[in-house]
């Protein structure tokens, strides 16, 4: 095994023109935690207790074994290290890779849902065996025949104030919840969302506590049916599950209840909203896009370093064959969503502090920020999660072969995150909820009111530039105008097509369908628009370093104008940007990728994966990529013997076979 590093990514970051630690300590927001993050990912990386077989060479029920044992050891040790709350993240990532892990719903949505929607009394009876996993829940809302369309759940939670209980139903095969994360084998309560009747009124979906395996044998209770879903395209270290109830008794106090009631007697209280319920939704969504702009990173920095490992062809004849990464074609596959990357890391760090701000706002009983919240986070996490989708299967595919081979970490990176494109709100879905409030603020500026937060912008109607005069297309400035005046054009669009679809006879609802394609277009093009100027935005903070800020402007110029060529149509339409516009426009996109070449490994390097995390044989940091290519196929479970039983029951009779009639 060579344990040097190889010499041509020694040379890429030899010559690159900056620190990549100082962009670290941008992207992870200062030194101390970039210190800590090291610290205590090098301490989960080299603890032996959580080594064990590329994943990759076992089956479902092995990969899910294996990781329940790993992150159970993984709670017990974050609470022997005392770990501290807000730097767990860091242990956790280094633990599971990029793998999501059985008890991540337990985590991510669980404990979310009953700090944010039980009442103070029921936080006093669960927080405490929920946060020390002395009970393990999951967040059961997807039924087999309803992801998407909440009001239309079909599980049932009827009241009877007779005995002050909620008797659970799952009145059809279509009502069996389906896909909960953690539900299959591990959990043994949830967070179910059902329907809720009192005197056989319908209040719409509401959640409840509900116990669904004994704390005794884990066997399920008496009503409940459960089970895991079997084989998916990834998530095979998660028990994704199904779940049905018969006539389960629950008490009144297990419904939560910090927004909606319901009193001994049946009387139910309103919430302030009726969208509080979809509260850990939001929060989830939050955290896709900051999962996105991780995702694509993990991916860039493999394809990246990899590019500069392998090389392939001659391009002058007689000359050593040359880097891959040096055609230009190949930095065109993998600058943007290098850029991209570091977009959607800085538009995930905004989205969390909205998040924070609007949800503390929330808990304290004014909800005026709701709608902005669900709209910027809807249109963001659909964004981001599409861009990552993409952007990953072409980092795969620019890897060659060797991209399609499980050694090159790709494979499993897409198949467990291109669901964050499904999950939490399927992402056109999702689009068109953005769209509804894009259509609803346009209105209300129609109407005179001044609009603030993310669509401010909508306000103020931009007139197209006249003919004829000159623009720098690498200015941030007017990169972001002309963004801004693309989202606000497509709004207006959108809006007068709902109107015409109206005014020809058609009613709101098939009027809205018949728009869908450009109210989709409209909250994309919203989004872009939002990510672009964030990213500008954060260029202007006067401590970067010049070193660092020159490089990081290259990628926002990178980023905002591949998405002005993607879609150079939307800008020309109105002839708001000139054919010579875009034509400068594509000159400046190779330009800066020329700019960028020497900077790509550096580029990388500063999103600081160490190689455990990134579980990948091309875009190890050493870049010995062809030893290990051939160490890892050895160790593959083909390989354990040199003749495989299967040649003595199948190919060895077969052969004989085939030669005894020559
Ligand atoms: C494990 C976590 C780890 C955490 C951290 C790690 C990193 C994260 C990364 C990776 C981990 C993820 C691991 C896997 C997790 C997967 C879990 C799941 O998938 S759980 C299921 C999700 N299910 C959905 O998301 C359903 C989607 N559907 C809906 O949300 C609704 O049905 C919707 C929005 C499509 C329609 O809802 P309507 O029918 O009740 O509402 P309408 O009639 O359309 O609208 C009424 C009004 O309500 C607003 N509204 C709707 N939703 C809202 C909301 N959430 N907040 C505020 N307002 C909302 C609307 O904008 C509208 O407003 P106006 O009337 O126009 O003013
Ligand atoms: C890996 C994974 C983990 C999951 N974990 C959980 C979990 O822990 N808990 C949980 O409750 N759920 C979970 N889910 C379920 C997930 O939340 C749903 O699958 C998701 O919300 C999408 O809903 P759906 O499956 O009903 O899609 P559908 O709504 O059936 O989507 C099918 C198609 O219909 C289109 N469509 C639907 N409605 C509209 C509309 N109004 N306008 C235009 N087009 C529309 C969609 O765009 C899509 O193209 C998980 C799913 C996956 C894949």
């Amino acid at each position: 095994m060579a344990a040097t590093v190889n010499p041509d990514l020694k040379k890429e970051r030899e010559n690159s023109s900056f620190d990549p630690n100082k962009i670290t300590s941008f992207l992870y927001g200062g030194p101390e935690i970039v210190k800590k993050k090291r610290e205590l990912e090098s301490l989960a990386l080299n603890d032996p207790d959580y080594q064990h077989e590329d994943l990759n060479f076992m089956s479902q029920e092995q990969q899910y074994e294996t990781f329940l044992k790993k992150t159970l050891l993984m709670v017990t040790k974050v609470r022997e290290l005392k770990i501290d709350v807000a730097d767990r993240h860091f242990y956790r990532s280094a633990v599971i890779g990029t793998n999501p892990d059985p008890l991540g719903l337990h985590v991510g949505m669980f404990l979310p849902t009953l700090y944010g929607q039980a009442s103070q009394e029921q936080k006093d009876k669960w927080l405490k065996m929920a946060e020390n996993f002395a009970i393990i829940g999951t967040y059961a809302q997807t039924e087999m025949g309803h992801g998407t369309f909440l009001r239309g759940l079909e599980t049932t939670a009827t009241y009877d104030p007779t005995t002050q209980e909620f008797v659970i139903n799952t009145p059809t095969i279509t009502a069996y919840k389906w896909w909960p994360g953690g539900l299959g084998k591990t959990s043994n309560y949830c967070v179910l969302m059902a329907q809720l009747y009192i005197h056989g009124k319908s209040y719409g979906p509401h959640p409840f506590m509900v116990q669904i395996r004994s704390l005794q044998d884990h066997k399920p209770l008496p009503g409940v049916t459960v089970g895991d879903i079997g084989p998916k395209f990834g998530y095979g270290s998660v028990d994704n599950g199904f779940l049905a109830f018969n006539n389960v008794r629950i008490p009144r106090e297990n419904m939560l209840m910090k927004y909606s009631k319901v009193e001994p007697d049946g009387t139910y209280v309103k919430p302030p909203s009726t969208k509080l319920a979809y509260g850990t939704m939001v929060q989830v969504r939050a955290n896709i896009v900051v999962n996105s702009g991780r995702v694509l990173a993990k991916a860039v920095t493999i394809a990246t370093r990899y590019s500069c490992v392998r090389r392939q062809s001659e391009m002058k004849p007689g000359h050593p064959e040359p880097q891959v990464l040096d055609y230009v074609t190949q930095q065109y596959k993998l600058f943007p969503y290098l850029a991209a990357a570091y977009a959607f890391w800085l538009t995930g760090q905004t989205m969390m502090s909205v998040y924070t701000t609007s949800s503390n706002q929330i808990s304290k009983g004014d909800i005026s920020a709701l709608p902005e919240l669900h709209a910027l986070s809807a249109g963001l996490k659909a964004l981001s999660s599409w861009v990552a989708n993409v952007g990953m299967e072409e980092c795969r595919m620019a890897c060659g072969g060797h991209g399609y081979s499980h050694a090159s970490g790709l494979p499993r990176l897409y198949a467990n995150m291109t669901p964050g494109a499904t999950y939490e709100g399927e992402n056109t879905v999702m689009m068109l909820q953005t769209a509804r409030y894009l259509m609803k603020s346009y209105n209300q500026s129609l109407q005179g009111e001044k609009l603030a937060g993310s669509v401010a912008y909508l306000s103020g109607v931009q007139p197209v530039p006249a003919a004829g005069r000159t623009r720098n297309m690498l200015d941030l400035g007017v990169l972001c105008d002309a963004y801004r005046h693309r989202a606000a054009r497509l709004v207006h669009e959108a809006a007068v097509q709902l109107r015409n679809e109206r005014q020809a006879g058609k009613d709101q609802p098939d009027a809205w369908n018949a728009a869908s394609v450009d109210l989709v277009k409209a909250a994309m093009a919203h989004s872009q628009y939002f990510v672009v100027k964030n990213f500008a935005e954060r260029l202007t903070d006067s401590t970067l370093d010049s070193s660092i800020s020159d490089v990081l402007t290259r990628l926002c110029q990178l980023h905002a104008l591949h998405g002005l060529v993607t879609n150079s149509g939307d800008f020309l339409e109105d002839g708001y940007l000139t054919g010579t516009d875009v034509r400068q426009a594509r000159r400046h996109i190779n330009a800066l990728m020329a700019k960028l070449r020497p900077d790509a490994v550096a580029l990388v390097d500063a999103f600081d994966f160490p190689d455990g995390i990134l579980n990948s044989v091309l875009g190890r940091y050493d870049g010995n990529v062809y030893e290990h290519l051939l160490e890892w196929a050895k160790a593959s479970p083909l390989n354990k013997t040199d003749v495989h039983q299967s040649y003595h029951k199948y190919l060895k009779p077969f052969l004989e076979d085939n030669r005894a009639k020559l």
